[in-house]
């Protein structure tokens, strides 16, 4: 891809490729629209259009305030922007700008629950977009315009702020503001500096750099120490030369003439510029513990590497993900209008953005909980250097943020709608926690924090060689592919896949050292169960499957990953044959499905065809303790076709008898049944069943059998859109995942990362 030299693509965490198949997979671009309403029957017709829509029509216009309770309003923002700074690549236009609006678009919802739709307005032409956008007021409870170019995005903005009663945030200038503002007030804290006495170079003059900078002077800046740059160097008193109102507005008396000579002395670096616009001398000249956030994106002004090369007390943050400190504006957007939407603002004021920002920097400072620490690559933050600011899968800001929002638009009088009980409200908020993102994330945050070698054994399949190299990519650990090397260059190349990239290694079955002892090692365990030495000589030489699993069990590898081209049960046998079960436990496959808002796990969707009574309460413990190491108190529903008794029958009568066993075991989970699904996972049918000792609904389903459990999660993910994680292999010995046939690389990665976080745990 243009522009991407050798050094970012090391650093890349992901590859262009991977980039354009994330984009291009299945259905194209990141969103799609779903119905919350039945329209299945006539009836449901009748109601959802004519003639039952005519009564909320009816309803609206006589009090406009009710299209908040009767149409998608009250939760809807708009993305708009017309492609003329999308990020720090410049005008590239309204089309392109595209992936970046549908991505706010899938933060919003992701992050704050928020229903969002991208708009990519096809003009320059300021009367013009704001003409466009005006008329678009009743569609949406919010406006968010983005990647707007100043001087452009002032004049929008304040004239359509004027002109529409919804919030209108032009998010590169207030979204930007805001995080800064809550990094610089942790860095200022830290290095024991003061607002007014602080000097800040902004380098970069337009919509981000113009509005932080007036964020941080109303909250104490002097203005004479804050010196602004552009591409013609400092702005002055009395320069003429490619200037406009809102850069005049912040025009300081010096006679420092470029960015170099403005850099020195300086306390504060702000660059909302482009990449590389900061050189390693300009660092260099700065005062003592220098701050420097260097937000451009995707690539910033100077890299922390380059920093660190140069001075080590310097606080560094920039607008990337995969540095440590993201100064990005993911950390406001989709909170802040999850605080105004819900009090159905008018406006975001200065009073909101400012508590948002006092929010956020209070957030890191305090201690951060187990269920949080996932978040942080494993790692528990502490406030410091490495720690200005919370990450944004932080899960507290979804309670944090919105009610700090919130109780400033009410405070400030442009509230519509009250919230009187602001604790109720956090709590609700917390309850729109994405589980699907947050358990994935703790575990590639584990294993981060502990790479794992994992062999891939089907290496010369390009969907295993994708997977590994966004393994090694992700800085999960070695991806081992496994393979003859010729055959994976060759596909590599026609699939245009990098294999020369640290973290990827290509081992030759035929020709490895490790042969003979894999096979001696085989042949002692099968020698009598009808294997001639031959035989196993042929299954090392030949069967990757065998080779693999005996590099884990004899500890050459963490953990394996195979499966892509044999069904499961045969690619089950042959890692049986060199890996046994952890001794007292039982081996099973477990699928996490992960539906609307909920995590579920079901067993045995893998191993056991039909589990006897003591089976049934292995199984029951083996997925409870997965779902602990997932981060889920289980709550083990033990499900049947009947309820407690009724209708009888002999595999519910199974299913009964092994929850006696568990009782007898005296497990240390909660744990009931038989029941259907339905009394499992619904609070409301349960309530009928107040003698039930499940605390809330299940988050384990314990099936009666295995083909109750393979079609359920078949028909969850084909029917109800859940995404199925699994059969995820429990109780073995050695860390092994066996993927379906056929699976897509970000599927193989996933198992890849299970099988890596299995091994450490
Ligand atoms: N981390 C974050 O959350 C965010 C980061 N950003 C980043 O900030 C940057 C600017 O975005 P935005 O304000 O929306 O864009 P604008 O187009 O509104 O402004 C760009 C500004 O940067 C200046 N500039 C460009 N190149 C240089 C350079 N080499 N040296 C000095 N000044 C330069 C331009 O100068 P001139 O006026 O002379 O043309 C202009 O003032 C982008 O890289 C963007 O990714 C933006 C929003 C959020
Ligand atoms: C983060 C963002 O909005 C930008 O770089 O433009
Ligand atoms: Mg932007």
């Amino acid at each position: 891809m243009p522009g991407t030299d050798k050094s970012d693509r090391q650093r890349a965490t992901v590859t262009d490729q991977e980039a354009l198949d994330f984009h291009s997979n299945g259905r194209p671009g990141k969103l799609e629209i779903t119905p919350t309403k039945p329209m299945a029957t006539q009836r449901d017709l009748a109601l959802a259009y004519s003639p039952g829509v005519a009564v909320p029509v009816k309803a609206i216009a006589e009090n406009p305030a009710t299209a908040y309770d009767y149409t998608t309003r009250g939760n809807m923002v708009a993305v708009i922007s017309n492609g003329t700074a999308i990020l720090g690549l410049g005008n590239l236009g309204a089309l392109a700008s595209k992936p970046v609006m549908e991505g706010k678009s899938v933060l919003f919802k992701r992050f704050a629950d928020v229903d969002s739709i991208d708009l990519e307005v096809d003009t320059e032409n300021v009367d013009e977009f704001i003409n466009c956008v005006r008329y678009l007021g009743p569609s949406f409870g919010g406006i968010n315009l983005e990647d707007i170019k100043a001087p452009d995005c002032f004049i929008i903005e304040q004239r359509l702020r004027e002109l529409m009663d919804i919030p209108v945030f032009h998010d590169d200038q207030h979204g930007t503001a805001i995080i800064a503002a809550a990094g610089l007030i942790n860095a200022l804290a830290l290095t024991g500096r003061d607002f007014k006495t602080t000097k800040l170079v902004c380098n970069g003059a337009g919509a981000a750099a113009i509005a932080c900078i007036e964020l941080i002077k109303a909250m104490g800046f002097a203005p004479e120490n804050v010196i602004l740059c552009d591409t013609k160097g400092v702005i002055y008193q009395g320069r003429e030369d490619g200037m406009n109102q809102w850069k005049s507005a912040h025009a300081v008396k010096t006679d420092r003439r470029s960015l170099a000579e403005a850099m020195v002395g300086a306390d504060v670096v702000f660059g909302l510029s482009a990449k590389g616009a900061f050189s390693e001398e300009m660092i260099r000249s700065m005062a003592p513990k220098p701050i420097i956030f260097a937000m451009a994106n995707p690539d910033p002004e100077i890299t922390p590497e380059e920093v660190a090369r140069i001075r080590d007390d310097a606080i560094v943050a920039t607008g990337r993900s995969d540095y440590p400190n993201q100064v990005n504006n993911v950390l406001g957007f989709p909170y802040i209008f999850r605080g105004a939407l819900d009090v159905r603002a008018s406006t975001i004021n200065d009073a909101m953005k400012i508590a948002a920002a006092e929010a956020l920097a209070h957030l890191a400072k305090e201690d951060v909980p187990d269920d949080v620490a996932a978040a942080y690559q494993g790692v528990r933050p502490r406030f410091g250097a490495q720690y200005i600011i919370p990450v944004p899968f932080d899960p507290r800001l979804i309670s944090a943020i919105p009610v700090a929002v919130a109780k400033a638009a009410m405070d400030t009088g442009v509230a519509r709608k009250a919230i009187p009980d602001l604790d109720a409200y956090a709590r609700d908020l917390r309850a729109r926690r994405d589980p699907i993102a947050s358990t994935l994330q703790q575990i590639y945050a584990r294993v981060r924090r502990q790479p794992k070698r994992v062999v891939f054994a089907e290496g010369e399949e390009e969907q295993m060689m994708r997977a590994a190299v966004s393994y090694a990519n992700q800085q999960l650990g070695t991806a081992i592919l496994l393979g003859r090397e010729e055959q994976m260059r060759e596909t590599a190349e026609k699939a245009g896949i990098d294999l020369d990239r640290p973290g990827i290694e290509l081992v030759n079955a035929r020709i490895s050292k490790r042969n003979n002892v894999y096979i001696d090692y085989l042949y002692a365990r099968l020698q009598r169960k009808g294997f001639l030495f031959r035989d196993a000589q042929r299954l090392i030489h030949n069967d990757r499957n065998h080779f693999a699993a005996c590099m884990v069990a004899l500890g050459d590898a963490d953990g394996m990953v195979t499966g892509l081209t044999r069904n499961y049960s045969t690619a089950l046998e042959d890692v049986r044959r060199c890996i046994d079960a952890k001794p007292g436990h039982r081996v099973i496959g477990a699928s996490l499905a992960l539906c609307r808002g909920r995590a579920v796990l079901v067993a045995d969707t893998a191993v056991h065809d039909m589990p006897s009574s003591e089976e049934l309460a292995d199984i029951a413990e083996e997925a409870a303790g997965l779902a602990r190491r997932l981060g889920y108190e289980p709550r083990v529903a033990m499900l049947a076709y009947s309820t407690f008794g009724h209708p009888s029958g002999e595999r519910s009568e199974r299913v009964r008898e092994a929850v006696k066993i568990l009782d007898r075991r005296r497990v240390d989970f909660e744990y009931d049944g038989e029941m259907a699904a339905d009394v499992a996972l619904n609070p409301r049918i349960m309530e009928q069943y107040p003698f039930c000792r499940l605390s809330a609904p299940g988050n384990v389903l314990v099936m009666p059998a295995f083909h109750s459990a393979s079609i359920s999660t078949k028909m969850l993910q084909e029917l109800g859109g859940s995404t199925v994680i699994g059969p995820l292999l429990v109780g073995l010995d050695k860390s092994v995942q066996i993927v379906s046939m056929g699976a897509k690389d970000s599927d193989i990665v996933n198992m890849a990362a299970l099988a890596a976080y299995n091994s450490g745990v």
